[in-house]
C-alpha cells in the first residue's frame, strides 16, 4: 500500500551554528538532503547531531545560519507551522488515548474531520501493521509497538519532512534490527524526505541513503554507507566509522607501503610516514613456517571469525572464515597479507 502520495522535499541546512555560552553545539553545519533521501546523522555523544534536528525542526533557534525546505526559508518560522513529523527515543504517545486516537491526534489539531481523521488513521496503522491494536492503549503495547504507532503518527500529517531521533535506542536488539528494516521500508514507500539520528553506526549505515558523520558541530563527511565505509574523507570517520587496524606504513607518490606491500593511498592521507587504517576484512592470513607475524587469539564469530596476530609488535586484526580461522592455534606463525584496496593513512 502507498501510505502518502509526498513527493519529498529537499531539506537544506546551511552554515549553522548553534552556541550555547562557551559551547558551540554546532560550528558551521551544512548538509543538505535530496528530496525523498533518508540521511542518517552519526556521530559520538555531544557532536550536536540532535541540536541540528531540533534546529531543522524549529525546535530550537540557530545563533546563525539558514533552515530551507523545498526551497522555503524556514530560519524564522516556528515549530508548529513547518509541518514536520517526528519520533524520539522515549515513546511520547498520549497514554489516555487509544491507539487509533494517538495516530489520528495531529489531524484534529489541524481541524480535520472526524471520518477523514479515521480513515487516514487506519490507514497509518496498516502501513505499520498494527491495523489489530487500533483499539488498545499504549500500556496495552511493546516497546517497538509503541515506536510505531509513533511512527504512524508522525506520518498521519503527511509531513514534508520527518525526523528520527534515537527512535530505536529504548529497545532491544533483536526488535531493533526488526523495526529499523521496517522504517526504511515505510519511508520508503511514503517518499518523506527524511533525517535520522544516531550513535550506531550500524543502524546508520544499513538504514540510510547517505549518513552524515559528525564531529565538534560540523560534518566531516557525507556519503553513502559504502563509499563511508571504503573511503572515509577524514581521519576522524576512519577511525570513527567499523574496525580499522593502525598499521605503520610510509608513503611516497601516492603509495603506501603497508607490511612491505605497496597499497594506493586515499585522498587526504598522510604525505610521508603514519598508520595505514586498514579494515580487518582486508587482511590474511596463512600458516607459514617462515612468516613473520604469530597468532595471538582465535575468536569465533560465526560464519567469520576473529584472528589477532603479531607483526614485529604491532596486534592486527584479521577478519577470516571460519574455517581457516579455527584451524589456526596462539602461538602458531603465519604470513599476514593485505587486500590492495585504498587505504587512508593518517598521522600517528
Ligand atoms: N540547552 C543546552 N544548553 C547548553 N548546552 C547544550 C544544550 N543543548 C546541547 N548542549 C551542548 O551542545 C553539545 C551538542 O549537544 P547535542 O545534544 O546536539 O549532541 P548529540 O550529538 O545529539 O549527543 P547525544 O548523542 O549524546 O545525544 C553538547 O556539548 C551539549 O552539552
Amino acid at each position: 500500500m502507498k501510505g502518502t502520495d509526498v513527493t519529498g522535499l529537499t531539506v537544506e541546512l546551511d552554515d549553522l551554528h548553534r552556541h550555547y555560552g562557551d559551547v558551540r553545539a554546532l560550528d558551521g553545519l551544512t548538509l543538505h538532503l535530496e528530496p525523498g533521501e533518508l540521511v542518517a546523522l552519526l556521530g559520538p555523544s555531544g557532536c550536536g547531531k540532535t541540536t541540528a534536528l531540533r534546529i531543522l525542526a524549529g525546535l530550537d533557534i540557530a545563533t546563525s545560519g539558514e533552515v530551507r525546505v523545498g526551497g522555503k526559508d524556514l530560519t524564522r518560522v516556528p515549530a508548529n507551522k513547518r509541518d514536520m513529523g517526528m519520533v524520539f527515543q522515549a515513546y511520547s504517545l498520549f497514554p489516555h488515548l487509544t491507539v487509533v486516537d494517538n495516530v489520528a491526534f495531529g489531524l484534529k489539531l489541524r481541524g480535520r474531520g472526524g471520518a477523514e481523521r479515521r480513515r487516514r488513521a487506519h490507514e497509518m496503522l496498516e502501513l505499520v501493521g498494527l491495523s489489530e491494536h487500533a483499539s488498545r492503549y499504549p500500556r496495552q503495547l511493546s516497546g517497538g509497538q509503541q515506536q510505531r504507532v509513533a511512527l504512524a503518527r508522525a506520518l498521519a500529517i503527511e509531513p514534508s519532512v520527518l525526523l528520527l531521533d534515537e527512535p530505536l535506542s529504548a529497545l532491544d536488539a533483536k526488535v531493533r534490527v526488526q523495526l529499523r528494516d521496517e522504517i526504511r521500508r515505510i519511508q520508503l514507500d511514503v517518499g518523506t524526505t527524511t533525517l535520522f539520528v544516531t550513535h550506531d553506526q550500524e543502524e546508520a549505515l544499513a538504514v540510510a541513503d547517505r549518513v552524515g558523520v559528525m564531529s565538534d558541530g560540523r560534518l566531516e563527511q557525507l556519503a553513502t554507507p559504502a563509499a563511508l565505509y571504503s573511503s572515509p574523507a577524514t581521519p576522524f570517520v576512519g577511525a570513527f566509522v567499523g574496525l580499522s587496524n593502525r598499521i605503520p606504513a610510509s608513503v611516497s607518490a601516492g603509495t603506501a607501503t603497508v607490511l612491505g606491500q605497496p597499497i594506493p593511498v586515499l585522498p587526504g592521507s598522510a604525505a610521508d610516514t603514519g598508520v595505514a587504517l586498514v579494515r580487518p576484512e582486508a587482511v590474511s592470513v596463512a600458516a607459514s613456517e617462515s612468516g613473520a607475524a604469530t597468532v595471538v587469539a582465535v575468536s569465533f564469530r560465526g560464519p567469520v571469525s576473529q584472528v589477532t596476530v603479531d607483526i614485529e609488535g604491532t596486534l592486527v586484526i584479521a577478519q577470516v572464515a571460519s574455517g581457516i580461522a579455527l584451524a589456526l592455534e596462539p602461538g602458531q606463525r603465519v604470513s599476514v597479507s593485505v587486500d590492495p584496496a585504498p587505504v587512508l593513512v593518517v598521522a600517528d
